[in-house]
This record gives structure tokens, C-alpha cells and sequence, in this order.
């Protein structure tokens, strides 16, 4: 199972290049990285940048893979996908829990499904933190081709399985968080 990073995004919010942006010395997406690479189950880390991004990240010394769509998270999924099943985070996810994420990769090998995501009792998903498997990559470039960008529409059109968020250890809801604006800096006390 790949770890894979999404990387490509603009950081509108942030204002600035939010992933290399550095919190307690440590750029941000080595944070995310970090904490992937401590999960048993992933097998290796993969960055999926823009053209824009790729050489600077590169210097983190990671594999880096470019996204050259960039139509949002679905095409750095699609990116992703192209190297084998993948467990897939935002590069700004600096808390992620990897107890949490082997719990997801194996009921995702238990399930046979080609995606396993987390859903709320809202039915929000959360799937910048979920297991895709190669199988899936046909489905998001045919998505992609007709401009349908939506990750949630493709998703719950598929086979998948849900892990329900709400019957799991409420200190593993912390995976989930992610920086967009600098004030959510202050949010980070871990
Ligand atoms: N490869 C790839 N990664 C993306 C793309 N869009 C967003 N990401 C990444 O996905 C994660 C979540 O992205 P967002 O926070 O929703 O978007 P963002 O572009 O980073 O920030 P905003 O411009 O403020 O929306 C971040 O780590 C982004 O770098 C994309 O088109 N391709």
C-alpha cells in the first residue's frame, strides 16, 4: 500500500505556499509524511505535486509524481492510483493518527471494495484519509474526462465501504485535521 500525499493544491487561503510553510521547524507536509510513515501498513511514501511545486518538494528527498491535471484532490487521486492501491491524505494533515489509518487499510482489505472512507453520521466523508484501489483510477479518469470533479459523487456512486467515524476512539477524530488559513496554526498543539 502507497502513501500518497496530495501536494498540488494553491493554498488561497494559507496565502502563502502552505505545505513547506514551517511548524515547530518542520515544514508542514513533512509533518503528514512523518506520521504516514509510522503506519505499518503503508510500504512507501509518494508526493503528488503540481509542475509548479515538484522540484521544491523534491528536496525532501521523497519520491514526487506530478499531477498534471490538477482538478482538485480527484486528479491527484487519479495520479496517485497510476502506481497501485494507495491510503491518500492532504499534505496538510499534520495530526494524522496511523493506528487509525491501519485500522482503515485493513477493514479496506477485509472488504474487497475499491474504496474504503470514513463517513460521519451526517454522511460527510472524509476522503483525504481513506484507502483507493487501483481498480478506482478508471472510474475518477472517466469522471475526470466528463468534468464531473466531485470526489463525494464519485465515491458513494461506487462500491465502497464506509468506516463509521462516530463508533471509533473519539481521539482518533484529530487525523482529520487540516490547515487552510494561518489561524489554524494555533490549533496545532500536536
Ligand atoms: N495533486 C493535487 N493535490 C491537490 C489538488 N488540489 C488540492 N490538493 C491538495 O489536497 C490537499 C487539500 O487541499 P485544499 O486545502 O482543499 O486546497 P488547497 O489548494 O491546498 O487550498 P485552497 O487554495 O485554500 O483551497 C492539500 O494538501 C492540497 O495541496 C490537486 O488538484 N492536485
Amino acid at each position: 500500500m502507497i502513501g500518497a500525499v496530495l501536494a498540488g493544491g494553491r493554498a488561497k487561503r494559507f496565502g502563502e505556499d502552505k505545505l513547506l510553510f514551517k511548524i515547530n521547524g518542520k515544514p508542514l507536509v513533512l509533518h503528514a509524511i512523518e506520521r504516514l510513515e509510522s503506519s505499518r501498513l503503508i510500504d512507501e511514501i509518494v508526493i503528488v505535486a503540481s509542475k509548479f511545486n515538484a522540484e521544491k518538494l523534491r528536496t525532501l528527498g521523497y519520491s514526487v509524481v506530478i499531477d498534471e491535471l490538477i482538478v482538485g484532490p480527484i486528479s491527484g487521486i487519479f495520479t496517485a492510483l497510476s502506481l497501485g492501491d494507495a491510503f491518500v491524505v492532504g499534505g496538510d494533515m499534520p495530526s494524522l493518527i496511523p493506528e487509525f489509518i491501519d485500522y482503515i487499510i485493513k477493514q479496506f482489505n477485509n472488504s474487497g471494495k475499491i474504496v474504503c472512507v470514513p463517513r460521519w453520521s451526517n454522511g460527510y466523508l472524509e476522503p483525504l484519509h481513506s484507502a483507493y484501489a487501483q481498480e478506482f483510477r478508471d472510474i475518477l479518469g472517466k469522471r475526470i474526462n466528463d468534468g464531473k470533479y466531485k470526489l463525494y459523487d464519485a465515491i458513494t456512486s461506487s462500491d465502497a465501504c464506509y468506516i463509521d467515524i462516530e463508533a471509533l476512539p473519539q481521539e482518533w477524530q484529530v487525523s482529520f485535521f487540516n490547515v487552510n488559513k494561518k489561524e489554524d496554526l494555533k490549533d496545532l498543539t500536536k
